[in-house]
């Protein structure tokens, strides 16, 4: 029976300003062991976020992932499947654990088929199941990504290292909000007036993170009109947490498509969060995972 052993980490993506571009891959991870059995049908096992919740059969996201890749692989599809799974990642919360799943279906594939599968081809597929590559893109690579889809549909990443002292602080509210619902709030078009103001903001966030990591640039670089504010109705709490902390100068964001926030703590702010934060948010600092997802055969350890 062979095995393959991925561990994929939760992503913050958008980081205010880029929209669909922008991602962050943090130190909190899911844990997937996934064998190709001899008998028939799909066993799943899971642990920690979403037991009890997700399908444990053919319909599990890690299972369906699997599936994908064999068929564009042009593989046989393996009867047998057994997963189990160790999640830290909270569901629907904005921390990219639908990405996360994907990419581990993706690649747990492509270690058990053993065939030829480039990592371009990983990226585009799972691109293409999650249906945007900004998680996609750190979640594969680590740290801090700029991805973009070509004229042809191709994604591609460029991937930073983002400076040491900046430290993400998640805080993550009991309350989910899935990202197809909050895609669903966003209009057709925008202004262009904002449009312009977001593409500076982004390029400025970019300068931020790697190089001046100063709180005044941190601010005005997470500012946004694109996203945020459309969907601030969905999550009324969670907005008025980003403006609470934002005022008092901490650069805040929405995660993801939300509900968390993301907030980017420096040496000067890093005391101003707590206060702002109530009892009923999660408050976890963050390591950047500096690597991103990882496959181990247990065999060859
Ligand atoms: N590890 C997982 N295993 C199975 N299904 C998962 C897993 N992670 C996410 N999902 C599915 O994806 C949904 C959340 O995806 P989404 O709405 O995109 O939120 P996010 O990716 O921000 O957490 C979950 O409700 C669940 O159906
Ligand atoms: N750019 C996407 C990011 C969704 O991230 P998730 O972690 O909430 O799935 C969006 O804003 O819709």
């Amino acid at each position: 029976m062979r095995t393959v052993e991925i561990r994929v980490p939760a992503t913050s993506a958008n980081l205010g300003p880029g929209f669909d571009a922008l991602g962050l891959a943090l130190g909190l991870h899911d844990e997937v062991e996934v064998a190709l059995t001899g008998d028939r049908g799909v066993h799943v096992t899971v642990e920690g976020e979403g037991a009890g919740e997700v399908d444990l059969g053919e319909g599990h996201l890690v299972v369906r992932a699997m599936r994908r890749t064999f068929g564009r692989m042009g593989v046989p599809q393996p009867e047998g499947i057994r997963l189990h799974c160790r999640n830290r990642i909270p569901h629907a919360r904005g921390l990219g654990s639908s990405s996360a799943a994907v990419c581990a279906g993706i690649l747990a594939a492509r270690a058990l088929a053993g065939g030829d599968f480039s990592d371009d081809a990983v990226f585009e597929l799972a691109t293409e199941l999650e249906g945007h590559p900004d998680n996609v893109a750190p979640c594969l690579a680590g740290g801090l990504t700029v991805a973009w889809v070509d004229h042809a549909g191709a994604p591609h990443m460029v991937k930073l290292v983002p400076d040491a002292r900046v430290r993400p602080v998640v805080l993550v509210p009991t309350t989910r909000l899935a990202t197809e619902t909050a895609r669903g709030l966003l209009p057709k078009d925008v202004p262009h007036k904002d449009a312009s103001f977001n593409a500076g903001r982004a390029a400025l966030l970019i300068a931020a993170l790697t190089q001046r990591p100063e709180p005044g640039l941190l601010l005005a670089g997470t500012e946004d009109r694109l996203h945020q504010h459309y969907r601030a109705p969905a999550m009324r709490e969670s907005a008025d947490l980003v403006e609470r902390l934002r005022a008092v100068g901490v650069p805040a964001v929405v995660s993801g498509a939300g509900p968390t926030v993301l907030a980017f703590s420096t040496s000067d702010s890093q005391d101003l969060i707590a206060p702002e934060v109530g009892n009923d948010w999660h408050i976890q600092q963050m390591d950047v995972d500096p690597v991103g997802a990882n496959v181990q055969f247990p065999e060859t350890r």
